[in-house]
């Protein structure tokens, strides 16, 4: 993806710098700038390749779904859940379902896959109260289920990327990721706010 240039004063004015990125994503056909923050993770640590089945958690509206249905290419799978529908118009090789993550069945569309995803990426976000630790402790329920998802549906040497407030106990789901996979990063795409709790865990290559 090209273009995406910092304009001058990103971080003086993050209000403007995230008011261009949406403009940039709109511009380029995805419904929100979350875009920018998978392909900053893609171009660092390569999770999605072509061919791959990837799980979408809290797909909407849509822009991871889009991108990944393009890295995985006509051969392979993306499918996305999220509790509000996805209206973004999806190629065919992505299938997105409104449905809660916390809700103790997995959907019947994951089934048939279990076991064969090559990567399971998670952007969910709470509904923020703006109390940073009550969101935090929403956002790590979220992170939990996410890791849940992940450690029974990925095929072995199958990647993570999970999106976290940063709070409290951070460090000890890092250490949980840590636990299931070969590699362990904790890193903060260039195109999130600056003032941003939010972080992202990226694991590569489930070992159990
Ligand atoms: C930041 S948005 C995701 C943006 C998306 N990655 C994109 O690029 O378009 C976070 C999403 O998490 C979803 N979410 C929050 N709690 C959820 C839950 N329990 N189950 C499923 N989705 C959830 C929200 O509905 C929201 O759409």
């Amino acid at each position: 993806m090209k273009g995406k240039k910092k304009p001058a004063g990103k971080g003086g004015t993050s209000g403007q710098w995230a008011d261009h990125l949406t403009q940039k994503a709109k511009s380029m056909g995805y419904p929100a700038r979350s875009v920018f923050k998978l392909e900053d993770i893609q171009n660092k640590f390569q999770i999605i390749k072509k061919g791959d089945i990837v799980l979408d958690l809290g797909c909407s509206p849509g822009s991871w779904t889009l991108y990944a249905a393009k890295l995985v290419g006509d051969q392979g799978r993306v499918f996305g859940i999220d509790l509000k529908a996805v209206e973004t118009n999806l190629p065919a090789n992505a299938l997105t379902i409104q449905d809660d993550i916390l809700s103790p069945e997995h959907p019947a569309f994951i089934e048939p896959h279990t076991g064969k995803f090559n990567a399971v990426i998670s952007d969910m976000a709470p509904a923020t109260t703006g109390r940073k630790d009550v969101d935090a402790i929403r956002s790590l329920e979220l992170c939990r289920m996410a890791l849940d998802t992940a450690l029974k549906n990925l095929a072995f040497q199958g990647n993570f990327v999970c999106k976290i407030f940063q709070g409290n106990d951070f460090k000890t789901f890092e250490q949980e990721v840590k636990a299931a996979f070969k590699e362990c990063r904790v890193f903060k795409p260039e195109s999130c706010r600056k003032q941003s709790k939010e972080i992202y865990i990226i694991a590569k290559a489930k070992i159990k």
